[in-house]
């Protein structure tokens, strides 16, 4: 069975929930390391209040015994603090009121889900699309991401992040290694590496702010220690990259992503592209350079698996845009919703741990089993091949 999730719970109701489906037996769940990168995606500079009303940790559920995995699916809630605050204007029983009781949406914000999903589900409250829209989500997908990146980090692999660019400011460029470049980023509120850098980000974001404005930004993550041949070419949908691909545009506000050099590949030459093909008995094959980004014919090739995907700018804005009202169908400003100015470091964390999944989804179709000694027993067996290939 190949590893998958759904998760359910709008964003001020009183839980988030996720189902694991797949994971082997016998896997040790660090929860605090769980805990750790749902606490990571809360910070960042540029947050609304919300993120100073919410204390996310994820309590299991449900396929987890003594700290084990079972082998059943793993269920996970994520407690929605601010639900105290919402109780009334999100009952499920049907209570008489006023549209300001329910705090009824009707001026739809360009750029959310909330026209569409209101004319496709046929919805005269947009609240009811926003509840579920909103990337209060990625709080169970950063769960689910962190569990995933768990099951790899008993294989040795690696994952980190950084904002290459919130607006007009750029992060210089580096190449850390994996290591290091959590170390840092970890210490930055906009997950940047350099220190001016990240005085400049603030500075900017403060102003958008002021303007009653919002930002979005690049942000990259890079996956170290995967072995060959993860994803295949022989078949579409078991291209890995294209599953990442996938994946990344699926974060909400992102609208585009990039593996390696990604659109810059499209300037240079073939030549000024391609990775060259290098051999050492130490170390097996592996490339001089990594401008593909660990992928060719959607196949990890043992390099760092590099990713990068740009978020819009948050679409709610103090100064709202034009908008329609749906029921007097005149033109009025967009609704104006508690929000954030630029939530690009959050999203940054949510990019690691959705590319967490796919990598460990596919980490799973090739070496499968219903226990982890299984796994690693086909692990090993793989690694031995290689060596003597
Ligand atoms: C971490 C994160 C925080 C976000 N915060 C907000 C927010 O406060 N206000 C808002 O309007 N959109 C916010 N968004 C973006 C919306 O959720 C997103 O634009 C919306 O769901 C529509 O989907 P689409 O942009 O993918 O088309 C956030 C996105 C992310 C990833
Ligand atoms: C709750 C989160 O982000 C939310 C995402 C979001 C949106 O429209 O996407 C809108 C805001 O919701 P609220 O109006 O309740 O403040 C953000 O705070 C979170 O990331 O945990």
């Amino acid at each position: 069975m190949s590893l998958r999730y759904l998760t359910a719970g709008e964003t001020h109701g009183p839980q988030l929930t996720a189902i694991i489906e797949g994971l082997p037996s016998n896997l040790t769940l660090d929860f605090e390391e769980l805990n750790f990168q749902l606490q990571r995606r809360q910070k960042g500079y540029g947050r609304g209040r919300r993120m100073q009303i919410e204390k996310d940790s994820a309590e299991i559920v449900g396929g987890v015994r003594h700290g084990y995995t079972t082998g059943a699916p793993v269920a996970l809630v994520v407690e929605n603090k601010d639900w105290t605050h919402w109780k009334n204007i999100m009952n499920i029983e049907p209570i008489p009121g006023s549209d300001e009781e329910k705090r009824r949406v009707n001026r739809p914000r360009p750029g959310h889900a909330d026209l569409n999903g209101g004319l496709k589900y046929n919805l005269t409250d947009l609240r009811n699309v926003l509840e579920r829209s909103s990337a209060r989500e990625t709080a169970a997908r950063v769960a689910v991401g962190a569990v995933a990146r768990q099951l790899l980090a008993a294989f040795g692999v690696k994952i980190a992040g950084q904002v290459i660019r919130i607006g007009e400011i750029e992060a210089p460029a580096n190449d850390l290694p994996v290591d290091e470049l959590i170390e840092q980023t970890e210490a930055s509120s906009v997950r940047v590496v350099d220190k001016e850098t990240e005085k400049k980000m603030e500075a900017y974001i403060d102003k958008i702010k002021e303007e009653g404005d919002s930002i979005g930004g690049i942000v990259e993550c890079i996956v170290e220690g995967l072995p060959v041949g993860l994803g295949s070419h022989v078949q579409s949908d078991r291209k890995l990259d294209g599953a990442i691909a996938g994946a990344v545009m699926s974060i909400n506000a992102f609208k585009g992503v990039e593996i390696g050099i990604g659109f810059e590949a499209g300037k240079l030459r073939g030549s000024q592209v391609h990775d060259e093909i290098m051999y050492e008995a130490s170390r097996g094959y592996y490339r001089a350079s990594n401008r593909l980004g660990g992928f060719e014919g959607g196949m990890t090739n043992g390099m760092p698996v590099v990713v990068r995907g740009v978020m819009k700018p948050i679409p709610t804005l103090y100064k709202p845009l034009q908008s329609v009202d749906i029921d007097t169908k005149e033109p009025f400003t967009a609704q104006v919703e508690r929000s954030d100015a630029c939530a690009v470091p959050a999203a940054c964390v949510v990019l690691e741990n959705v590319v967490a999944w796919e990598i460990a989804k596919a980490f799973m179709d090739k070496f499968g089993g219903d226990s982890i000694e299984e796994i690693r027993a086909n692990y090993n067996n793989y690694q031995a091949q290689l060596e003597s290939y």
